[in-house]
């Protein structure tokens, strides 16, 4: 006999939870299955992790660029505290305070591996391999999530490199560190580990320039702080060949023949899709695609109208908040309300960690004028404003607006600075809201903040 709920989520990341969690908000019962801990990557192998490991890191920096502070700071960072701090962000890798807030939000929760079997119907089967079905009176939601895409280079499984699992996880400093894929795993992941003493730690990447879908300043700001640091990036290329020697070291060789070794190789080339094994047959869907779905976030390939999919399974901006606002969206949805996922085109915010942060939301300049909008951009330096002088010497950095000229209100911007990602939601709210440059210029910030900047900028442009 099934047990029967009005909406079945398969896959308990952060996404999968708050799919469940909003459902049950609008009234609607829902069960949540999850294979192995709820709270999924995010929580235990991606974003807080990879947070816990860079934070020391740049408080230190921070303080560093204080006269009267930085001489306090007399010794180098404390590796075991900040592993220790890495553990409690990441729970100690033990689900028992999310499971306590499925049961709070009234979500039931099942442990074991979902598999579609029919219409609206999913088996759960646990570890020991009893089987329950679970009945959708109106929508099985998707959301599991994505896994590390491994590039078919000679020798590279055999090696046993490091996935962002076990580079977020590592308990202890890898001598030295080579890192494949200079995005924002391998970027975040390659300066965490220097500041924490790797060292040399090389960035490989076939791209010719770091964040090549940011504005230029972006990655060439970036790549520059880095290398000043120590870290050693390689653009424009590859790994022919890898193996782990006799003594554990790894070798790799670059396309250009030249061989480089390294205590641990970091494989940060990309995700795909967890879809296989799940039944997608069932809905007339292929395994190993991502899931695309509409703005409503249902699966558009999909026959019928109960297969909704959140996340990064749908292989739209594969960030946690972006599928946790496509989990309210689709909740939404399944419990009758007219809404669209839109901001998953216009207003996406994205951070990346590293120190300086690289903060972008909404279009670049080129992405504006592919959608025929009339642009003109506007530039300032980061740290040319009184807030930056209070905070610490030699401040640098860049932030950009893009502005649709003919609309006067601001669809894209980008800044790079240390902690430029708390600039980023003022810019979310300006394009999310399609505030007019001319009631911005009314949003005055307060003196003296790094805000500021946003005051020159509207200056650059006119105001
Ligand atoms: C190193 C790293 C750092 C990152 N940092 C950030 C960051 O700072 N900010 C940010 O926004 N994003 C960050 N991301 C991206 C972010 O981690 C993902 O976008 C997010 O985890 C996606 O959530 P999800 O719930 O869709 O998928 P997942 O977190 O992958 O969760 C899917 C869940 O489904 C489960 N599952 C899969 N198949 C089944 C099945 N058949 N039955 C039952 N359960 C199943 C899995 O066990 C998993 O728990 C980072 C990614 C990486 C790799
Ligand atoms: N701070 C954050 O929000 C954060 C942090 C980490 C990851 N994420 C998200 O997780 C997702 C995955 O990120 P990611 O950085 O792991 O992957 P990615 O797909 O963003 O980048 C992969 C990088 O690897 C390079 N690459 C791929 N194959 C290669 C090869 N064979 N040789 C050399 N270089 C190769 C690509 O050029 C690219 O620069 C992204 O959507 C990202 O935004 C977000």
């Amino acid at each position: 006999m099934a047990e029967s709920y009005d909406v079945v989520v398969i896959g308990g990341g952060a996404v999968g939870e708050n799919a469940a969690g909003r459902a049950v908000q609008n009234g609607l019962s829902a069960a949540l299955i999850e294979r192995e801990l709820v709270g999924g990557e995010c929580t235990y192998w991606a974003c807080m992790p990879s947070k816990a490991l860079l934070r020391p890191g740049e408080a230190v920096a921070e303080v560093r660029r204080t006269p009267g502070a930085r001489e306090a700071v007399t010794g180098s960072i404390d590796v075991a505290a900040t592993l220790g701090r890495r553990d409690q962000l990441a729970s100690h890798w033990d689900d028992s305070s999310q499971l306590k807030w499925l049961e709070t939000m009234d979500v039931a929760w099942y442990r074991g591996h979902g598999r579609i079997v029919g219409e609206r119907r999913v088996v759960v089967e646990d570890a020991e391999g009893s089987r329950r079905e679970l009945e959708a009176n109106r929508a099985v939601v998707v959301a599991t999530g994505s896994r590390a895409a491994v590039p078919p280079i000679e020798g590279l499984p055999e090696a046993e490199p490091w996935g962002s699992r076990k580079a977020t996880s590592a308990g202890a400093v890898p001598a030295s560190l080579l890192v494949l894929g200079g995005s924002n795993t391998g970027l975040e992941l390659a300066q965490a580990w220097r500041r924490l003493g790797a060292d040399p730690v090389t960035v490989v990447d076939q791209n010719d320039r770091l964040l090549p879908a940011l504005p230029d300043f972006a990655g060439e700001l970036l790549g520059e702080s880095l290398t000043a640091e120590g870290i050693d990036i390689r653009l424009g290329g590859s790994l022919t060949r890898v193996a782990r020697r006799d003594n554990g070291a790894i070798s790799a060789v670059l396309d250009s023949g030249e061989e480089l070794e390294a205590a641990e190789l970091l494989v940060a080339t990309g995700r795909k899709p967890v879809t296989d094994n799940l039944g997608l047959e069932e809905a007339g869907l292929s395994p190993g695609q991502y899931i695309r779905v509409n703005d409503q976030m249902r699966a558009v390939d999909a026959a019928g109208d109960w297969l909704y999919a959140v996340g990064d399974v749908t292989g739209r901006n594969l960030l946690t908040h972006m599928g946790k606002y496509q989990a309210r969206i689709c909740a939404d949805v399944i419990g009758g309300r007219e809404t669209a996922a839109w901001s998953d085109h216009w207003a996406v915010p994205g951070v990346t960690f590293t120190d300086p942060q690289v903060a972008k939301v909404g279009l670049t300049e080129a992405a504006a004028k592919d959608h025929g909008i009339s642009v003109r951009t506007v530039e300032h330096p980061f740290g040319a404003v009184a807030g930056a002088a209070t905070q610490g010497e030699g401040i640098k950095g860049r932030c950009q607006l893009v502005v649709d000229a003919d609309r006067r209100v601001v669809v894209g911007a980008t800044f790079v600075g240390p902690g430029a990602g708390e600039q980023l939601h003022a810019a979310t709210i300006a394009i999310a809201g399609e505030v007019p440059l001319e009631r911005l210029w009314h949003a005055v910030p307060a003196f003296p903040t790094l805000s500021e900047n946003w005051l020159r900028l509207l200056e650059h442009y006119g105001l």
